[in-house]
């Protein structure tokens, strides 16, 4: 079929039925066949596999087939800072397996999950009882109860036992910058984050420890004696920001709906040392970092770089049981280019020393070992990069060695044993035979350089009972100049230099300190490049700058990636022009290419239908399986992070290189004065501790000024924005939710609410004066099941050991400290949560969701939630808002104080701000208690409230400060 023909819609066949119905522990949407009734055959599928050998013949080949006919258990792991974590496994290890044990279904007992036994304190599980039978077998009910609780606020995610293997590996360590190229829906992303803020916990504590004992001894207040100590007491450890991680996750997809499921996957980790991107990994932008004392900016390497590659992902049919109709040798040949590509990238980028890990989710050495031997003979051999013996990690991991010989089944089915056979056979058919198309001879063995392949890791269904990966190691030894694909092998090109060489030569002079900034070669580099006047036209032929290129290439898709790239097949393209001109290639409209698949993985424990993501927070949709491959127009979703929505490009523009000016729109990313009136409220209100980092507030707006939110982030993330800013880069998140604007009335009350996601990383830092501490486990049950509890002005006692100090404390927001004790009636676990205080009330500032979670798990309790707040409201429509004594304020208000207050708005107003005279209390809390907001109370009502939503209007909601204090 000519270039340019039919769509190819049948990736989306192939796609949305291996996302249909990956559901989570919830109700079955019905969608999905079981596995046992899929068909399991494919000729071209198994007999490609048997005759590469990758399992020797016998009973393991046997083992191996039988294992991948049989449903995958289910697996997951306990997510989040590792104290959390531990607690939520505690709560599976002590009640649910006992519980589980002693079930019998069908007379059988029943598999109680078990731990994964290479991964790290047990936080990995899995069981084999399938997920319908958990989901309706009554004893499993309160096991499910608390899965699917623990699930939707984050703290377990569902994910393959395999795909928790190449984080592990990366070895990362405090401080280290680190990317994940191709990210989306982002599990092994959330792996990482947790990894890079490893020991922060503990560190703060540790530091705040000893500033509290120093400040007892009145020794040094800023500190540094302590830090002194504490570096020489583990030098290991990253103690140069008070405790606080200061490394770095870029996690990217270039897919821009992937990357937004990405942010939401992430998100939940409320990490400000993570920033989103959203670029083709290909040719993913060399990010700028500011200049130091004296020296000019630089350009950012990184240490660890994860390349989860797009890939024809056969070794997950367990789960997308599509794989055996559908799968086809087109797809691992299609995928092989755009692979190399993304791993000589990720070599590039990487510091000197820096590791690699390259892994997908294919059994098919084309994508795997012939990628790994590509990659590094372009970057100068293994001299240069070096397959990392990883045979020692994760003891206990069932694994095969990496194939070091292998042969490639053609789109006609034909297997081949080696390049010179393919030679003979093509120059045999003639030209016009296409069945030859794609071979190139990189996805053969190589056959000069021997690699150790046996470095190289192959874990296959029967060994552990899970789906099919690989995944290598690679470590940079020194700098390299990847050698262009265009270039043949070890052949001096003395045509005009390839864009990449240009790029390689840029990063090698860069980290070679000849040229820091890297600027005069990117300027050198853009010089190849005729300079045109309509920008959109340059994109479109091909003529746009590398550095344009880049940015412009999130309109590929892994489609794209895979799709558009790659007309140099090579040792075709020859100079920059050609390499320029190369989009078009690997057209889904080539013969052999309409039927080609990409493994497109759903978001971890994420509901899915057929055809759409629904976020677990009620936030619109994100269609699945992504563009072109879906079958509805996908809805867009606002970006709750910003102060203004975001848009997505239509269906279309994904799969379209004519995306011209419709690019989705992100909100800019501004750093406030530390100095900010509103930041210095802030500071007063909270007795924020000046050792808080000042500098690294940010807003999501074009005027920078603070509007709705406040964001924090890491230092590194706020030089890399602020750098950065301008220069085409395709941030799409950075930073957590801080502080949320609330409409708060009152002389004292600060404007500024805590934001629960904010809540741990500056809880730390607030001085005692907004602080209510908590011990008992009865008092927090109560707070939990009881939204707006209405304590009458005379019981704060109701409250138990903190109504005193609640009584005190003013209004406004505050931090919850529940401290860990050894008492009866104590919990082992400290928490900080986020409180309201009211003129006459109290809420815990969590979403319903989180609240009915923590009750489960801390008591086992799974009663219905209290909202008073209905009680108040049906209160309040009766005449003269009649109210039970016990709940009344010492104070009553007639209705002719609710007329003073209403028909004199500007008194009540004047109570904040000092717009107005007023400020009787009589009269504000009439004119309160009279005006609930109505917006407040529908948006709680409204059935597609989200939790961002939930925790905004949550203050105020249903209380005697409805009118005042809700979120602007
Ligand atoms: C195997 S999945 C990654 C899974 C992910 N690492 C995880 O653990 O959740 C491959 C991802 O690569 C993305 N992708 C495909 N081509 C890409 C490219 N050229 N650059 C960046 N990302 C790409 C796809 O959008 C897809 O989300």
């Amino acid at each position: 079929m000519p270039r340019g023909g039919k769509k190819n819609n049948s990736r989306g066949r192939g796609g949305r039925g291996r996302g249909g119905g990956r559901g989570g522990w919830g109700p079955s949407s019905g969608a999905r066949q079981p596995y046992v009734e899929v068909t399991k055959q494919n000729e071209r599928f198994e007999r490609f596999y048997n005759e590469l050998s990758i399992v020797p013949e016998g009973e393991e080949r046997e083992e191996f087939w039988s294992a991948i006919k049989r449903e995958l258990p289910n697996s997951f792991r306990f997510a989040g800072s590792k104290g959390h974590a531990l607690a939520v496994q505690k709560r599976l290890v002590e009640h649910y397996v006992p519980e589980i044990t002693s079930v019998k279904y069908n007379d059988e007992p029943v598999e109680p999950p078990k731990p994964i036994p290479w991964y790290p304190e047990q936080l990995a599980w899995a069981m084999t009882t399938p997920k319908n039978v958990v989901r309706k077998f009554p004893p499993f009910a309160s096991f499910q109860k608390f899965l699917v609780s623990e699930t939707s606020v984050g703290n377990i995610s569902r994910q393959e036992v395999v795909s928790m293997i190449p984080p592990l590996l990366m070895d990362i360590k405090p401080g280290m910058a680190v990317l994940d190229l191709c990210a989306a829906p982002g599990s092994k992303s959330a792996q990482l984050i947790e990894m890079v803020h490893g020991g922060e916990e503990a560190r703060v504590r540790k530091v705040l420890h000893d500033i509290a004992q120093k400040e007892k001894r009145q020794l040094s207040p800023d500190g540094m004696e302590v830090k002194a100590e504490m570096e020489q007491a583990n030098s290991e450890e990253d103690w140069s920001d008070d405790g606080r991680s200061t490394g770095l996750l870029i996690a990217n997809d270039v897919d821009y709906r992937r990357a937004q499921m990405l942010v939401h996957q992430v998100k939940r980790l409320n990490s400000p040392n993570l920033i989103v991107m959203n670029h083709d990994a290909t040719l993913f932008p060399s990010i700028e970092l500011p200049k130091g004392d004296g020296q000019k900016s630089s350009i950012l390497k990184f240490d660890r770089i994860l390349a989860d590659v797009p890939c024809s992902g056969d070794g997950t049919c367990r789960k997308n049981p599509n794989i055996w109709k559908d799968w086809i040798p087109g797809n691992g040949l299609g995928l092989h280019c755009v692979q190399v590509r993304i791993l000589v990238r990720a070599l590039q980028m990487l510091k000197v020393g820096g590791r690699v890990v390259y892994s997908t989710c294919s059994m098919n050495p084309v994508e795997n070992e012939a990628v790994i031997a590509s990659a590094v003979d372009r970057c100068g051999g293994l001299a240069k990069v070096n397959m990392v013996d990883c045979s020692d990690k994760l003891p206990g991991l069932k694994r095969n060695h990496g194939l070091s010989q292998w042969k490639v089944m053609d789109k006609a089915g034909r297997i081949w044993s080696s390049w010179a056979e393919v030679d003979a056979a093509k120059e045999k058919a003639g030209p016009d035979d296409e069945s030859f198309a794609r071979l190139v001879e990189a996805m053969f063995p190589p056959t000069d350089e021997k690699l150790p392949f046996e470095r190289c890791m192959r874990v296959y269904p029967h060994q552990q009972d899970t789906g099919g990966f690989f995944i290598t190691v690679l470590e940079k030894r020194s700098e390299i100049r990847a050698r262009p694909e265009s270039e043949p092998k070890k052949v001096k090109s003395n045509l005009a230099p390839s864009i990449i060489s240009v790029v390689n030569e840029i990063e090698a002079s860069t980290a070679n300190g000849d040229d820091p900034d890297g600027l005069h070669h990117l300027e050198s580099l853009d010089k190849l490049v005729p300079i045109h006047t309509n920008p959109d036209d340059d994109m479109d032929n091909g003529n746009a700058p590398p550095v344009a290129r880049q940015n412009q290439s999130n309109s590929q898709s892994v489609g794209s990636a895979g799709i558009k790239r790659g007309l140099d097949e090579y040792g075709e393209a020859s100079s920059a022009k050609k390499i320029r001109l190369r989009e078009g290639a690997e057209d889904p409209n080539l013969p052999g290419e309409q039927d080609r698949q990409v493994h497109w993985p759903p978001p971890p424990g994420a509901e899915l239908s057929l055809t759409e993501h629904r976020h677990d927070d009620g936030a619109p949709p994100l269609t699945y399986p992504p563009p072109g491959n879906e079958l509805d127009e996908p809805t867009t979703p606002v970006d709750e992070d910003t102060d203004a929505g975001v848009s997505l490009p239509s269906q279309t523009d994904n799969r379209t290189s004519k995306r011209k000016n419709n690019q989705p729109h992100e909100e800019p990313f501004k750093y406030l004065d530390p100095s900010h009136p509103e930041l210095l409220s802030i500071y007063a209100f909270y007795s924020l501790s000046p050792r808080f980092p000042r500098d690294r507030f940010m807003v999501r707006n074009a005027t920078g000024e603070p509007v709705k939110a406040v964001y924090y982030t890491s230092a590194l993330a706020c030089r890399i924005l602020e750098q950065n800013e301008g220069k085409g880069m395709k941030f799409v998140h950075c930073g957590v939710k801080m502080f949320m604007k609330q409409d708060a009335q009152g002389r004292d009350i600060c404007r500024w609410r805590i934001q629960s996601e904010g809540l741990p990383i500056v809880e730390a830092w607030v001085g005692e004066g907004r602080v209510v501490r908590l011990w008992r486990r009865e008092t927090l049950r109560r707070l939990l099941i009881e939204m707006f509890p209405k304590v009458a002005a005379d019981g704060w006692q109701e409250l138990g050991e903190i109504g005193e100090r609640v009584r005190d404390i003013g209004m406004g927001c505050c931090v919850l400290r529940v401290e860990a004790s050894d008492a009866e009636d104590g919990f082992e676990e400290r928490m900080v949560l986020p409180l309201w205080r009211s003129v006459s009330s109290l809420n815990l500032m969590l979403p319903k969701e989180e609240r009915r979670a923590m009750l489960l798990r801390l008591y086992n309790d799974s009663s219905p939630l209290i909202d008073h707040s209905q009680e108040q409201r049906a209160a309040r429509t009766e005449p003269n808002h009649a109210q039970p004594s016990s709940t009344r304020p010492n104070y009553s208000a007639t209705q002719a104080d609710v007329d003073a207050a209403t028909n004199g708005g500007n008194k009540v107003k004047g109570v904040n701000g000092g717009i107005g005279k007023t400020e009787d209390p009589v009269a504000l809390t009439a004119y309160v208690e009279a005006e609930a907001s109505d917006a407040e109370d529908a948006a709680l009502a409204a059935a597609q409230v989200t939790r961002d939503e939930v925790r905004e209007v949550a203050p105020g909601v249903a209380d005697e400060d409805d009118r005042f204090n809700r979120t602007v």
